[in-house]
Parts: structure tokens; C-alpha cells; sequence
């Protein structure tokens, strides 16, 4: 019989144009996340209209994957919507397009109910880290996401049913 995995796929497939995880935004990443409770993760390949230098991926666009997957890791592990405040990312090593990288977000401190520092990484298939981030999130409950119209009603009610927000 299957062992049941040690981890699950988010809920996040909802149809909106999101750069970093909208099913229906043909430019975009179209990222899909998995999480272990702990952490939020998401395996992407960076695709060659991505690229900066020859061959390697272009850092606003490893920058926008770690946005991405810490914002998700927020959502998912705080229960709140969130808004970026601020990144700071380190690039330590080239990533080149074509090849599996794996994101990874998780939670550094909850600062108040109102805000969340986060981390991120992004590792090769070997577990070897090309790029680091932190971020500083807003949280917001659904009345306060609604009033900043961060999305129409019909989707927040749609993320609160998934998330249980
Ligand atoms: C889908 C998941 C993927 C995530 C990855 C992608 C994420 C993104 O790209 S987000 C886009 C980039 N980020 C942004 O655009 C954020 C822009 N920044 C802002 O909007 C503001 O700086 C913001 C809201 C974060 C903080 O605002 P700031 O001016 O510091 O707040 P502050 O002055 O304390 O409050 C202003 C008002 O907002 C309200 N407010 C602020 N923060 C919150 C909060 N967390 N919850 C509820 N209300 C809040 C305050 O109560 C106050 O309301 P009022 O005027 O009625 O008194």
C-alpha cells in the first residue's frame, strides 16, 4: 500500500493573472506550492525568455521567486493575506535556466498580528543555496485585505474557504 507523502499541494491554482502563481497569466512563473506544515515550497524551472546574463536566469526574476514563495509560506502559516513590505535578497551563486531549482519559505519571526518576517531560499538539486532572501510581510484579515483591495470579494471568500483564514 502507498504511504500517504509527508507533504500536500496548496490550494493555489485559483484562476487569477499573478505573475509569480496565476494559472491563467501565460507571461508568468505559474508557480504551484507544496507545504510539510512547517514550510512552503515550490520547484520551478526558469524558462530561457528569463535569462540576464548568458545562460543565467535574471536576478529580478530569482528575486520575484522568493517574494513568491515567502509570501505563499506567510499566507499559508500565518492564516493571513499578506503584502511585501520590503526584500533584501543575496545572490551567492548563478542560476542557470533550464535547470530545477527548488524554493523554499518559511516563517522568521511574527513580529505582531500585523506583520511577519520571513525567509527564502533557493537551492539546486543538489541542496546547494544560489539565492537567500528576507522579507517583511503585512498581514491582513479578510475585512482589512478587502478595504486595501488586494482582490475582489468573490476571491477573497474564495481564499478564506481554502485556507482557512
Ligand atoms: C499571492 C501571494 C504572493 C505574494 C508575493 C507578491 C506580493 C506582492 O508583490 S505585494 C506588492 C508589493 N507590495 C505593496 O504593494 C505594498 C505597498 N505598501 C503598502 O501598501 C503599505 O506600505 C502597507 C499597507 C504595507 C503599510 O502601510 P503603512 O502606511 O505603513 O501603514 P500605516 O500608516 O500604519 O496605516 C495606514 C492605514 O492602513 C491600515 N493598515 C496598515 N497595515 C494594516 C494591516 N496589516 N491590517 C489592517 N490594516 C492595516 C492602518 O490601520 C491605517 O488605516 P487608517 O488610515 O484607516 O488608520
Amino acid at each position: 500500500m502507498d504511504q500517504p507523502k509527508p507533504y500536500r499541494e496548496l490550494p493555489t491554482r485559483l484562476s487569477h493573472g499573478c505573475f509569480g502563481c496565476g494559472s491563467e497569466n501565460p507571461h508568468g512563473l505559474r508557480m504551484i506550492f507544496h507545504t510539510d506544515e512547517k514550510s512552503v515550497f515550490s520547484e520551478i524551472v526558469i524558462p530561457d525568455h528569463m535569462v540576464g546574463w548568458k545562460n543565467f536566469a535574471h536576478g529580478g526574476i530569482l528575486s520575484t521567486i522568493l517574494d513568491e514563495i515567502m509570501g505563499w509560506s506567510a499566507i499559508y502559516l500565518t492564516k493571513n493575506l499578506v503584502l511585501t513590505k520590503s526584500i533584501a535578497v543575496d545572490f551567492l551563486r548563478p542560476v542557470p535556466v533550464g535547470t530545477t531549482l527548488r524554493a523554499e519559505g518559511r516563517i522568521s519571526k511574527v513580529r505582531s498580528d500585523r506583520e511577519v518576517a520571513m525567509e527564502g531560499f533557493l537551492l539546486n538539486s543538489n541542496g546547494i543555496v544560489h539565492a537567500r532572501g528576507k522579507g517583511v510581510f503585512a498581514l491582513f484579515k479578510i475585512d482589512a485585505a478587502m478595504k486595501f483591495g488586494i482582490a475582489d470579494e468573490k476571491e477573497l471568500r474564495e481564499l478564506e474557504r481554502v485556507f482557512n483564514l
